[in-house]
């Protein structure tokens, strides 16, 4: 249990109509009281709200003489209890009134634990929205005994006190970064559980088999068999199957939170620059160094039909057309090696492909969609088109759309797009239910898979109970770490350091 009272803006940090300061803990009620003018906070009922004043120093008692008269009378028999006078009692709202000064007129939430965000006793005090006015406010709450929180601390006490499981958590700050609809709908449906009682569905069912093995282990003098094999099989068979389709749907939550990556690759004079240029001409927009992917690379958001691609570029090398010269083969590898799909460009106007072949079977791997999009055709007759399609399809033994266009007549360039769109709704009708977006559940995923499959090989071949346990041991831990139920300060840290702070 963590002891401290915490307080943070949990508003953006700039001028707004209204900001919010949040606080947390044990304390929020007796800390707020003390520079609070207004209704006594431990007298209110929970999820009510307040007008009043935010004070620096100790102020005017406003509350009504009935209850200041009933607490005057509780403070005196305790301190004549203790024989200390009353005056010297901490929090004598009744003296001192020419030292106050007001810092804001604000309204104060009050909510009582256990049914709140954190499960604590927790205030939001709403002020003029001032940063300079939020940074008084938490200045006179530290004075008072509350400490400043820590990035996403409200949210991990959430989940410290039993609130929400850690795949909750974690959808809180993707709730937050959502910018489109697919990715708030993935991020709600995680808050409501949907990972959650997937994961606990499967956990139960592992666990009621563990115990059983585990019971052989504990009579294992006797040889008896409590867990019937062929039925672990069977459920073994079920969860690997269950664990393959979130496994296999996390490339469509990829899509949806991080966008999907394409690289586009072409010789000298393909055209790239143009259909850059034609295609990011109404957006224009984000030209961003995303941390994370390989250094030297720029990537320019494209939205298509409310999904998200990265065209992944390489840095300094934007406005050069000599992708191929400049950046060489193994630059070209390892641009297409971060991206999802690889739009390859070729010039109609060029006569002879075979580069252009060798280039694409060099780069080609199973899991990259390749489209191919032959440019330049307003400087060819038509005729040539399907010649040129024949050399590719001839050349190539990998699937590849083959989309002809012209970037300065803007003609297919829409074809183009659908193309792309209708990759990222391909995965999505490979969806059913809930989707993996986060890496760390896809990892737990993966290594919970592998101890499955490996307690499936250990009951195929007869091998010990004792591995058996072990392994149904694993893939009960790993599954516990998508839910928190196994973890560590340092995973934590990891996840609730890259919330907002007053999160
Ligand atoms: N003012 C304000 N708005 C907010 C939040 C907040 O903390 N304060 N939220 C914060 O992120 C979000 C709402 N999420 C919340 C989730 C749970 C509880 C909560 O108190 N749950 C309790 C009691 C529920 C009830 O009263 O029935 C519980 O589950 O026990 C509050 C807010 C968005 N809007």
């Amino acid at each position: 249990m963590n002891q401290d009272t915490i307080c943070a803006l949990a508003t953006a940090n700039g001028v707004g109509a209204i900001g919010i300061i949040r606080v947390s803990g044990e304390k929020s009620f007796e800390i707020v009281n003390k520079v609070f003018e207004g209704k006594n906070l431990e007298k209110t009922k929970s999820h009510t709200v307040h007008y009043g004043f935010i004070v620096d120093g100790k102020t005017r008692d406003v509350r009504p003489e009935t209850e200041r008269k009933e607490e005057r009378e509780k403070k005196q028999a305790l301190s004549e209890d203790a024989s200390t006078p009353l005056s010297m009692t901490a929090d004598n709202r009744q003296l001192a009134t020419d030292t106050k000064e007001i810092i804001d007129e604000v309204m104060v939430s009050v909510f009582h634990a256990p049914k709140t965000f954190t499960t604590e006793n927790s205030v939001e005090i709403s002020f003029h929205g001032s940063p300079h006015i939020g940074a008084k406010i938490l200045e006179v709450l530290i004075k008072n005994g509350a400490r400043m929180a820590k990035a996403g601390e409200f949210t991990m006490r959430a989940f410290m006190n039993g609130r929400i499981d850690l795949s909750q958590a974690e959808s809180i700050a993707d709730l937050i970064a959502a910018e489109n609809e697919a990715s708030r709908k993935v991020a709600l449906n995680q808050l409501k559980g949907g990972i959650s009682q997937e994961i606990s569905v499967l956990r139960g069912d592992l666990l009621n088999f563990t115990s059983l093995i585990e019971l052989e282990l504990d009579f294992a003098e006797e040889d008896v068999e409590f867990a019937d094999r062929t039925a672990l099989v069977a459920l073994i068979k079920r969860i690997q199957t269950k664990l393959k389709s979130l496994i296999d749907s996390f490339q469509y939550g990829n899509a949806i939170k991080n966008g999907t990556a394409v690289a586009i690759i072409g010789k000298p004079n393909a055209g790239k620059s143009t259909l850059l240029n034609t295609l990011l001409k109404e957006e224009r927009a984000i030209v961003s160094n995303i941390a994370g992917t390989t250094r030297d690379t720029i990537e320019e958001i494209l939205h298509i039909k409310g999904h998200a691609f990265r065209l992944i570029d390489t840095a300094g090398l934007r406005d050069t057309e000599d992708e191929i010269e400049a950046i060489g083969v193994q630059k070209a590898r390892e641009k297409v090696s971060q991206a999802e799909i690889l739009v390859y460009l070729a010039a109609a106007n060029s006569g002879d492909f075979t580069e252009d072949i060798r280039m694409i079977q060099s780069l080609v791997r199973e899991d990259l969609e390749l489209i191919i999009c032959l440019t330049k055709i307003d400087e060819v007759v038509p005729t040539t088109f399907d010649v040129i399609e024949n050399q590719f399809r001839d050349a190539l033994d990998t699937p590849f759309d083959f989309i002809k266009i012209s970037a300065i007549e803007n003609r297919n360039i829409q074809e183009l797009k659908n193309e792309l769109s209708s990759y990222v709704e391909n995965l999505k009708a490979q969806e059913g239910g809930v989707v993996i977006t986060n890496q760390r559940h896809y990892e737990a995923l993966q290594k919970s898979l592998y101890s499955v499959t490996q307690v499936e090989e250990a009951v195929s071949h007869n091998i010990t109970t004792e591995l058996l346990a072990y392994e149904l041991r694993n893939a009960l831990e790993h599954l516990g770490e998508i839910s928190g139920e196994f973890t560590n300060d340092e995973v934590l840290g990891n996840i609730f350091s890259k919330f907002c702070i007053g999160k």
